[in-house]
């Protein structure tokens, strides 16, 4: 489990994030969504351990986590099969065992037949793929997962959030994934968090209790014009549905 606790953040003289109280259980998929600089990247490095809270409390009782983040981040000159496991090198496990993990992995995630690939032989989405499936490669219980599907276009995007849904829902695998979007964020989380900003705080917990095999593309459409009805969403986005347009 993760627990934050009453976090701030400061960074230089700014404060980034204030008294935030946020909470991923095993097996849960929990969504950040909220203005651009509202914190929620500084939210994802806090729960990596990459910083320090400035107040408040952190912990991560989660056995492994590992982060995808908005660009894949491969080695260009690795092939697919030893990108995905790297982190398996450096965990110290022999090349044989490595590549054979990392063949099942490319498998699941739909790259079997691309082992020999260097990443620039491989679509955004795929090398999207390969950067999950190394995240997947430690064994990893909580995924953190930031925009990692924001560059890729509409169809490699649905077909990699159907990838996750896979992940949460038949692996249990825990995930606390930022996201601008938030039909995205209602299609794949348990629940939906939305910050505010300046300093980051949390202004809505929107628990999302239909089931993924139920969450149609309307079903999306009408549940994000329900939670862009509560005042609270709206001020976070700055979106006043009956503000004038000049
Ligand atoms: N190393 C740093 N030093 C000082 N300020 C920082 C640092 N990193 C981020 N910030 C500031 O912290 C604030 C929050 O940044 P962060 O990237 O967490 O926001 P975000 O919600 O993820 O933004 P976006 O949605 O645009 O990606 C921003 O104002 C940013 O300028």
């Amino acid at each position: 489990m993760l627990m934050c606790e009453q976090v701030s953040l400061d960074l230089g003289p700014n404060c980034i994030l204030a008294n935030v109280n946020l909470q991923v259980a095993a097996g849960e998929s929990v969504c950040l969504v909220g203005p651009s600089g509202c914190g929620k990247t500084s939210l994802l490095r806090l729960a990596a351990g990459a910083v320090e809270v400035s107040s408040g409390h952190m912990k991560n009782h989660f056995r492994t986590t590992a982060a995808v983040f908005q660009e894949p981040r491969l080695l260009p000159w690795r092939r697919m099969l030893d990108n995905i496991a790297l982190g398996l090198k450096a965990r110290g496990v022999n090349r044989h065992e490595r590549l054979a993990r990392a063949r099942t992995l490319a498998d699941k995630v739909g790259l079997a037949g691309y082992d020999q690939h260097f990443p620039h032989e491989l679509s955004g989405g795929m090398q999207q793929r390969v950067a999950l499936a190394r995240a997947l490669a430690v064994d990893a219980d909580f995924l953190l997962l930031d925009e990692p599907f924001s560059a890729l276009d509409v169809g490699l995007r649905s077909e990699a959030q159907g990838l996750v849904q896979c992940l949460v829902v038949d692996q249990g695998i825990a995930t606390l994934m930022v996201t601008h979007d938030l039909t995205e964020a209602l299609r794949l989380a348990h629940r939906v968090v939305v910050l505010s900003g300046a300093p980051g705080t949390v202004v809505c917990e929107h628990r999302v209790s239909t089931p993924f095999a139920e969450r149609t593309p309307a079903w999306l459409y009408e549940e994000a014009g329900h939670l862009l009805r509560q005042p609270v969403v709206q001020d976070s986005f700055l979106f006043h549905p009956d503000s004038e347009v000049a």
